[in-house]
């Protein structure tokens, strides 16, 4: 999927939201607990009621992963189940020496079909290019994030003042394009959106840290909308952990249209 397609779903559904399937089984309720596979089970019901609200899935891999092979089999079916035209997100956070590298990409694009991942910028350029040697696929680079040590390094300015996170842009822009290459701001950097922003126009940001976190969708629009949306904004506990019972399905729906209609009028501000 290239930007022009995600911007075209954007338009047609009149929503930016990426919902992030960050399944825990000490949360999902207890009756799902009978079934063979309760985390399929639980993702399958958010995704038949989100679908009609959501450009984006984003399952976070580590709540798959700390569930050995069986967490891994509930991952792939639900990729598989994630209707085709909805945009998947691996958010796996990978990046390693070149040759490991290339390894983690044919992981989640061959070995699984994601059409991104998230990918952290620490080790520099051949960490990240074998990402972007994967045709149609999507590198989603750790720029601004949303935790409260993100201060610790990446709004650390070097000696022409230039802060971390500027220069991670900058160097990297270069590595791909706003067809392949997108950037993770979170939510709850306010003002530093629109800096990210000027920095690359035309790439799309992920931008979590609405809903649980706190960040402003409003703030997010304002600072950080380009002129094809450019933004996916998740949130994962907001919706999926919207209800307890066996409602539960329909409350995350609930919560998914309610931020798609917010998301609506935003568009028809900002855009
Ligand atoms: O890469 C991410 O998705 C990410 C980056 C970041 O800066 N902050 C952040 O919260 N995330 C992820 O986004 C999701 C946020 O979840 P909620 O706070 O429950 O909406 C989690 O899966 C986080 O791992």
């Amino acid at each position: 999927m290239n930007s022009k397609e995600l911007f075209s779903q954007i338009k047609s559904k009149q929503s930016f939201l990426c919902v992030g399937l960050d399944t825990d089984p000490a949360k999902i309720p207890q009756y799902l607990q009978r079934e063979k596979d309760p985390i399929f089970e639980f993702n399958k019901q958010i995704i038949d009621h989100t679908a009609e609200y959501a450009v984006a899935y984003k399952p976070n891999i580590a709540f798959y992963e700390a569930l050995g092979p069986k967490g891994w089999e509930s991952l792939q079916k639900t990729l598989e189940y994630i209707p085709k035209e909805i945009f998947t997100i691996a958010d796996a956070k990978r990046g390693d020496i070149g040759n490991t590298s290339k390894l983690y990409a044919k992981a989640f694009f061959e070995s699984m079909d994601f059409d991104s991942i998230t990918v952290a910028p620490y080790m520099g350029r051949d960490s990240v290019l074998p990402f972007l040697e994967f045709k149609d696929k999507w590198v989603i680079l750790l720029a601004l994030t949303s935790n409260e040590g993100s201060e610790d390094f990446q709004i650390i300015p070097s000696s022409d003042g230039e802060l971390l996170f500027e220069s991670v842009l900058k160097k990297s822009r270069q590595w791909g394009n706003p067809d392949n290459l997108m950037y993770v701001v979170g939510a709850t950097r306010g003002e530093n959106i629109a800096k990210v922003r000027a920095l690359v126009p035309d790439h799309f940001f992920l931008v979590p840290g609405v809903g649980a976190q706190g960040g402003s969708l409003e703030d997010v629009a304002k600072y950080g909308m380009s002129k094809q949306c450019g933004l996916l904004v998740n949130s994962s506990r907001g919706i999926i952990y919207a209800g307890k019972d066996m409602d539960f399905g329909k409350k995350a729906g609930e919560e998914a249209e309610k931020l798609q209609k917010e998301m609506a009028i935003l568009l028809e501000k900002y855009l």
